[in-house]
């Protein structure tokens, strides 16, 4: 099995530097496979609309902001419905995971692919498998209806359970061969996906009718490729429930300072956001930008020079932000899947501060830290993030009823795509400092980039373009790029083009 996924690359080039980057099929790997006319077709609901099923040949490009002279460029296939299924619907048995940590939406997800498969193709058997991809030779799975799963986007966290750890690829597909399962489901992030794509290399192995699909999951938003992931936005909403609490109570106190705590591992698109959507933040402080507390340009000179100014602030810090300065963090210690354990950087800042205040007795200060982190995952989607979750898990059945495998569904560009799994394992969506984005926030913060004229150099230059060399087979990367299960992982956010943050144009 390939470690990096790519032994199922298939690309198709076309004119102008259109190049496709495909989803495998059942038909690559089992030849003669019989068809069968879309229900949907028959469907009250559906055979209304106008050309309700997706062209065979209809993709969707990576990048739109384009010149006169530009390739066309790289394109995945767009998602939807298609005139022939691979599945007869009485035959299908379905089951669905979900793995890693939570995220607002997991159980729409859920909800969506068994009402989705029930409603739309008439499939009514499907399984859930129990606490993540250990469930699936540790666990019995539980029966998932329409109607035991009407209610549940109402709720925070995965009805299924989920862990990290325990991906046992050879159990895992034991146990798929022998339940007789032909559709696979798996909602997770970028750990999630990969053992997706270890499940689908051995199913294609062993020559199994079974399609697997991923819905990609994290709600620090950093999975490749895509637009946005479901439950970021219900997050930077929660978000601003903490923020506000800190602003009452620090703007209520004399020198009053409140630090809040959000997600971000790796990327603080949260924080980011957060702070953009506040107004009231004075400083946001993120893994992607370095920062340093003494001396000119310092935080601590901020501090001060703001609470001069305005009697109080708010400092929101994504919990990646400045391990490096962390004194302990040489230790290495690993979660379950691998995962760096980090350390708290609020509890960690939030002590600088006020020892550096202390220290200096000119200036009493009253700080008040907050970590909503996990109050903030664990809440149920809001409306749009409800909506997002309908189309995503709608466009994964269609995907496995049409035979696609080995794929993860994901908004590029405002379009529902199939895409391979290496592309969204490969690297991980960060914020670039040198986006519009960013300065928009340092624009609205007035918070020092804590960046020297040789950082940004290096920042620039550090910004990764893949670039598809037609004719060549393989990527060139310019800048440079860092591989997967490390910190630091770009995405083509390039000088081009602006991106919005969170991988799509502005
Ligand atoms: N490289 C890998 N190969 C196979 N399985 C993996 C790999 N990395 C992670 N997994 C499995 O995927 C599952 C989830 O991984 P992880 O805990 O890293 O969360 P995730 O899917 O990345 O989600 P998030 O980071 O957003 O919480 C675990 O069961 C883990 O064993
Ligand atoms: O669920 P755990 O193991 O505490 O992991 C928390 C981590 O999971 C995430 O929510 C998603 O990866 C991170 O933001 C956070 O660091
Ligand atoms: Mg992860």
């Amino acid at each position: 099995m390939a470690a990096d996924g790519r032994s199922n690359v298939k690309i198709a080039e076309g004119e102008f530097g259109y190049v496709l980057e495909d989803v495998p099929h059942l038909t690559d790997y089992i030849p003669n496979l019989p068809t069968y006319p879309n229900p949907l077709q028959n469907n009250p609901a559906y055979s209304v609309v106008k050309q309700y099923f997706v062209n065979e040949g209809d993709t969707v490009p990576q990048k739109v902001v384009v010149q006169k002279n530009s390739a066309r460029g790289t394109h995945f296939r767009r998602a939807g419905p298609r005139q022939k299924v691979y599945f007869q619907p009485d035959d299908v048995n379905a089951c669905i995971v979900t793995c890693g940590g939570l995220c607002p939406g997991l159980n729409t997800v859920i909800r969506e692919i068994v009402c989705g498969l029930c409603h739309m193709y008439g499939v009514n058997e499907v399984y859930g498998v129990v606490d993540g991809y250990k469930g699936f030779y540790a666990r019995n799975t539980v029966t998932l209806t329409p109607k035991s799963v009407n209610d549940i986007h109402k709720r925070g966290g995965t009805i299924l359970g989920s862990s990290r750890g325990g991906h046992d690829t050879m159990k895992i597909v034991d146990s798929i061969q022998d339940r007789g399962i032909h559709q696979v489901y798996i909602i997770g992030g970028d750990g999630t996906q990969k053992g997706a794509s270890l499940i689908f290399e051995e199913i294609q192995r062993r020559g199994l009718k079974v399609a697997v699909a991923g819905i990609p999951k994290t709600i620090d938003n950093d999975i490749a490729v895509i637009d946005k992931s479901f439950g970021f936005d219900t997050a930077v909403e929660e978000a601003q429930r903490a923020i506000n609490a800190a602003h009452v109570e620090a703007s209520s106190v004399e020198n009053g300072i409140g630090v809040v705590k959000l997600m971000g591992r790796h990327s603080g698109f949260i924080a980011m956001y957060a702070t953009l959507a506040s107004r009231d933040v004075d400083c946001c402080l993120i893994p992607e930008s370095p920062f340093y507390l003494e001396g000119k340009g310092g935080l601590y000179e901020y501090v001060e020079r703001r609470l001069k100014e305005n009697g109080h602030m708010v400092i929101v810090v994504a919990e990646g932000a400045g391990q490096e300065l962390i004194a302990e963090s040489t230790h290495d210690h690993q979660d379950a899947s691998g995962n760096k354990l980090l350390h708290d950087v609020g509890l960690w800042l939030s002590q600088k501060i006020k020892d550096h205040f202390s220290r200096r007795g000119k200036m009493q200060i009253t700080l008040k830290y907050i970590d909503p982190t996990y109050m903030i995952r664990a809440i149920p989607s809001i409306a749009s993030d409800n909506v997002y979750c309908t189309l995503l898990a709608h466009s994964a059945i269609h995907g496995a009823m049409a035979g696609y495998t080995g794929f993860t569904v994901g908004l590029v560009n405002g379009r529902h795509t199939y895409i391979p799994f290496y592309r969204v394992t490969e690297s991980r969506n960060k914020v670039v400092i040198t986006d519009r984005m960013w300065a928009r926030l340092l624009s609205s913060t007035n918070q020092p980039s804590f960046l020297s004229a040789e950082d940004i150099e290096a920042a620039k230059r550090a910004e990764t373009t893949s670039i598809w060399r037609a004719g060549s087979g393989k990527y060139t990367v310019e800048g440079h790029h860092e591989t997967p299960g490390d910190d630091i992982h770009t995405e083509n956010h390039g000088a081009e083009s602006e991106s919005n943050g969170t991988g799509s144009a502005c």
